[in-house]
């Protein structure tokens, strides 16, 4: 494969963190490849190191050793290749949601016209185009983690990394969430990397799923997702799918076990 095609290009990543003076070891040899235009799911239990592993990605953090690669470029200096999406949406109060959208593209250098044009765009693209001039603190959980995702969308980043974007979500909202990203995905195919603790969304969304194991998290499983596109909610009826999560948990449970038994 050329290098052209990878997006992300993770090698013998290891992350330690000192917390009171003991080390916590929380990334073990995870090697990863992840193509562009590919839609990947992180899966595995509390704690075993999915955010520190996708904040690497995104340059946040620096690893401890190891290579990690973002178009051929370390991490660190690659984090405009990235914009993420967090669970608690992570949008300025004290901007409307027109320019909570618009936000990324300021930081970008783009004109002012440019800059509502596109974020206008992208709140039409997640049915928020009504809400352009309220405030975060008017609206629901579910339409603030859309203004999230629109903002995301509205970046110039080719790669997006997403941080249970939709945990914090009820289920009901949680469900059309997911269909509704399935379908911006599925339009955009933009890269993303996606962390979550569902297996069905981690199915529903993903061509591929990795499962980590518990603390130091390493990768015990990757799954290449063979249903086929487009995807809607109703695939969750299927044999395959149904047959897929219940492998994936049977490989999570132990960790899950392992996890519940670790100290923070
Ligand atoms: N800045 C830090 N300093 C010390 N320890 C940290 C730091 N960040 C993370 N850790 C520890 O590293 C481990 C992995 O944390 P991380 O948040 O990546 O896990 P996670 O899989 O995303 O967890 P969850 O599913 O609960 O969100 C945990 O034990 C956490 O306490």
């Amino acid at each position: 494969m050329m290098t052209a095609e990878i997006a992300f290009a993770v090698q013998d990543l290891h992350k330690v963190f000192f917390s009171k003076g003991r080390p916590v070891h929380a990334l073990n040899s995870i090697d990863l490849v992840v193509e562009q235009g590919s839609f990947t799911c992180i899966l595995g239990p509390s704690g075993c190191g999915k955010s520190t592993l996708l904040r690497i990605l995104g340059g946040l953090e620096e690893p401890t050793s190891g290579s990690v690669l973002v178009s051929g470029r370390p991490a660190i200096e690659a984090k405009d290749q990235t914009a993420f999406v967090f669970q608690d949406h992570g949008v300025f109060p004290w901007l409307t949601v027109l320019d909570n959208v618009a936000f990324g593209l300021e930081m970008a250098g783009r004109r002012k016209s440019e800059r509502r044009d596109i974020a206008a765009h992208w709140l039409q693209r997640v049915g928020m185009e009504q809400f352009a001039g309220a405030y975060p603190e008017q609206l629901s959980g579910g339409m603030r983690q859309r203004v999230a995702i629109a903002r995301a969308f509205a970046m110039d980043a080719p790669y997006l990394l997403m941080d249970e974007p939709l945990g914090a979500l009820d289920a009901q909202t949680r469900r059309l969430m997911q269909e509704q990203l399935l379908q911006l995905w599925q339009d955009e195919r933009k890269t993303v990397v996606l962390v979550t603790h569902a297996i069905e969304e981690a199915l529903l969304l993903g061509d591929r799923v990795v499962t980590m194991t518990a603390r130091p998290g390493r990768i015990k499983e990757d799954d290449v997702v063979p249903l086929e596109r487009p995807r809607t909610l109703a695939l969750e009826a299927d044999p395959q799918f149904i047959a897929m999560k219940s492998a994936i948990w049977q490989t999570l449970r132990d960790e899950v076990n392992e996890a519940m038994g670790q100290s923070a």
